[in-house]
């Protein structure tokens, strides 16, 4: 896999695309309509609040479940094909394991269990670097080591796509570091495509460089994280009457807070925001996805760097960058960042696709 997938963020690879996707249990939708790309070679952060469908979602793309309507398709193929159950590895909630066997033990069966494709010198390097202890049996350890052994046993399999659904939920601050650390330096070594979900917000900012948040069963924001951040503002000041002023409300208000006298709004950019008597800046990731968790009915968003490929494209040999029609679902050029935060102000805003009306909330 690690060739494929080294060069997958240089060629443009698609990891997984989704396509009206959805997923019905009896008569209610855990899933519905989502359509997205997610390139070759990304730390995705998938996040949304609880029952938004980010389990459903993991569970859809590594195959375990199927979908109840569009499709979702890994690596160009049905995520169910051999190939593609070999080449991804799914951590669920709470990290299975055999609670009786120890942590080497379960290393020595995994190796049983992948003749030919199990890197013990990486899972060594997880379990060693995490200080998980190699003679404890898996139910004795704590919820950080679990998470290390089971990262440990899906890195030795070499994967293309690496879904690990809450890995650091429950794990004490210095577990998370030490955990995140290991998963971004292993990911980095092999290009494995990684969608994490997590409600651990603050933390996911200089992890993740593409997002997917989903709201009740559907998508609510899908891109390059800088794409994202780039389209919206941050913007503080006074109130001086009872409405937010006319210039900040034209854009497309996502989430308001007030603190006494003073506002703080995250809005969707349609241009520049304009100067007045209070500060714009660049929202954090972290205020970003608080800003759509707050506001549910927000419009969706989806940039063009998560836009699916259009089909005539599947098609072209080498698959190479530079879609017509479509520039920025190029992979970035040496240097740049299209759509980024370098990008012209309100690039990102002008071009992204606002599945809603766009109206400003405020407006
Ligand atoms: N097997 C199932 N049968 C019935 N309903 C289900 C099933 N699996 C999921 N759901 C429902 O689908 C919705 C989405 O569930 P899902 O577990 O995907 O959400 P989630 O975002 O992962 O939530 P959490 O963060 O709490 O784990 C929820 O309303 C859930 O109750």
């Amino acid at each position: 896999m690690a060739t494929d997938q080294v060069t997958g963020r240089a060629s443009g690879r698609t990891a997984v695309e989704a396509i009206g996707l959805g997923r019905r249990h009896r008569l209610r939708w855990a899933l519905r309509d989502c359509t997205f790309r997610l390139p070759a070679g990304r730390i995705c952060a998938l996040v949304g609040p609880g029952g938004a469908g980010k389990s459903t979602l993991l569970s859809l793309v590594s195959g375990l479940t199927r979908p109840s309507e569009g499709t979702v398709r890994v690596g160009g193929a049905a995520p169910a094909t051999a190939a593609n159950r070999a080449r991804t590895a799914h951590l669920t909630q709470g990290t299975p394991l055999y609670p009786r066997l120890t942590v080497a033990e379960t290393l020595r069966l995994g190796r049983a269990l992948n003749p030919g494709r199990w890197n013990a010198r990486c899972a060594e390097r997880i379990v060693r670097e995490g200080r998980v202890p190699l003679g404890v049996r898996a139910g004795a350890l704590s919820g950080g080591q679990r998470t290390l052994l089971g990262l440990a046993l899906a890195f030795a399999t070499s994967p293309e796509l690496l879904l690990l659904d809450e890995p650091l939920a429950g794990l004490d601050p210095i577990a998370r570091h030490r955990t995140t650390a290991l998963l971004l330096a292993q990911a980095a070594e092999l290009g494995t495509t990684v969608v994490l979900s997590s409600d651990l917000l603050a933390e996911l900012d200089g992890v993740c460089d593409y997002l997917l948040v989903l709201g009740g069963g559907r998508i609510r924001l899908a891109g390059e994280v800088d794409d994202l951040i780039g389209a919206h503002a941050l913007v503080m000041g006074e109130h001086r009457g009872a409405a937010l002023p006319g210039a900040i409300a034209a854009h497309t208000v996502i989430d308001t807070q007030t603190s006494g006298r003073r506002f703080t709004t995250v809005v969707r950019r349609l241009g520049t925001v304009a100067a007045g008597p209070w500060e714009t800046a660049e929202p954090s990731l972290e205020e970003l996805l608080l800003a759509y968790l707050r506001a549910p009915d927000a419009p969706a968003l989806i940039a063009p760097s998560a836009e699916p490929v259009p089909a005539r494209w599947h098609r072209r040999p080498g698959n190479k960058p530079g879609i017509p029609g479509m520039p920025r679902n190029g992979p970035p050029g040496p240097g740049s960042r299209p759509g980024g935060r370098d990008g012209p102000p309100g690039g990102a805003a002008g071009t992204a696709h606002d599945h809603h009306s766009g109206k400003g909330a405020a407006a």
